[in-house]
């Protein structure tokens, strides 16, 4: 049996597979910070708790990590350099690499000994171009690492192979990951080509607590004002839907229903649109659109709206069917097949996870 952790800014999901990889139990603890337990260390005693886990009975645990930087993108065993490794990246994803690091320790005090294993949430965009991934600074800067990673790779990883399976994937495929973290990526003959997030997951679209895109200017003044810590922190913690809305939440913004939380939504929307049409401009067009994450799965109205903005796209959608978060969405006049899919990075990590494993004998 293997365990599964999979550790996002606000949700920590445990999933225990089988050897044929079935899954046999799972527990997800949300809202971590924003309603539900007040940190990952209490989601993961909470979640392992509901799981009543037999540690006896785990061959192996296996970890989503978010941010390994250069050095760390091949899924491989945890070692205390890895371990290093995730730490360093702290500064680049302190919403992400601390629960990753909890999730591991506590796998350790339930099991000690027992194999880990940790999957990057960056390796899938490692087929874009450099054009892509380079940022327009001295040879120097980009030389120690400064340049776009791109995130949720492990989302997007299990959403190319679910497409596979149900014989939907086209060439161009534009995927939507709506969670509290939220990104998109262009997806051309299965890998990816562009991603909305850059060195850290802080860039690119809306996020419940995350800016998306800003002028880098905007990032000085704040460290000038508050300090490089404190800029940090406003800019992982303070900034998106929760700054505009009152709420990181999205089923929180749409209870609210104040004006304040409409034009967080607004936000939202827009400017999942605006990175869309940059995303299929680098694919040079689209046939599938795909949305999965706590949001792109369940929120029909926040899907209807981007589905919206994408109607120049040759985008028709069967609004019952979005209703109600059905698999497939479009009508049979549209250009373009879109699809939601559940958020399978649990599996993704148990695949990958097994392949180091039977590697080493
Ligand atoms: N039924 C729903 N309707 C609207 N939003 C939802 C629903 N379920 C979850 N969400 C939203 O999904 C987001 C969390 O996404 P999720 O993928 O679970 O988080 P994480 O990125 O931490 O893994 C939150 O904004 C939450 O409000
Ligand atoms: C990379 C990222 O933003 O992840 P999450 O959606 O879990 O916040
Ligand atoms: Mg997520």
């Amino acid at each position: 049996m293997w365990l599964v952790v999979n550790a996002g800014s606000s949700s920590v999901k445990l999933v225990v597979f089988d050897a044929g990889l079935r899954d046999v139990a799972r527990a997800t603890v949300d809202r971590i910070g924003a309603g539900g337990p007040p940190t990952h260390a209490e989601a993961m005693v909470e979640g392992l708790g509901r799981m009543g886990l037999a540690p006896a009975a785990l061959t192996a645990a296996a970890h989503r990590v978010v941010h390994g930087g250069v050095a760390l993108t091949a899924p491989q065993r945890v070692t205390p350099a890895v371990i290093a490794g995730i730490e360093a990246c702290v500064p680049l994803a302190p919403l992400h690499n601390p629960g990753n690091l909890t999730g591991i320790r506590a796998v350790e005090t339930l099991a000690p000994g027992l194999p880990q294993y940790v999957s990057f949430d960056t390796a899938f965009h490692a087929t874009n171009p450099d054009v892509a991934t380079a940022y327009a600074i001295p040879a120097e800067e980009r030389a120690r690492g400064l340049r776009r990673f791109g995130f949720h790779g492990l989302s997007y990883a299990a959403l190319v192979r679910i497409l596979r399976a149900r014989g939907a994937l086209t060439r161009r495929v534009l995927a939507f990951h709506l969670g509290n973290g939220v990104s998109a990526c262009a997806i051309l003959d299965g890998a990816s080509v562009a991603s909305s997030m850059g060195w850290s997951p802080v860039e690119g679209l809306t996020m419940g607590t995350r800016p998306g895109n800003l002028d880098p200017m905007v990032a000085l003044d704040l460290a000038e004002r508050h300090g490089v810590d404190g800029a940090r922190a406003l800019l992982n913690r303070r900034s998106g839907l929760l700054a505009l809305g009152g709420h990181s939440d999205m089923r929180a913004l749409h209870e609210a229903g104040t004006p304040e939380a409409a034009f967080a939504i607004d936000h939202f929307c827009y400017w999942a649109i605006r990175h869309a049409g940059s995303l299929i401009a680098a694919m040079g067009g689209v046939e599938t659109i795909v949305f999965t994450g706590g949001i792109g799965e369940n929120d029909f109205s926040v899907r209807g709206r981007i589905l919206d903005g994408l109607s120049w796209a040759g985008v028709a959608y069967d609004a019952d069917a979005n209703r109600q978060n059905a698999g497939a969405l479009h009508l049979a006049k549209s250009d373009v097949a879109i699809w939601t899919v559940p958020a399978d990075e649990e599996r993704q990590i148990a695949q990958e996870a097994q392949t180091v494993r039977e590697c080493e004998g």
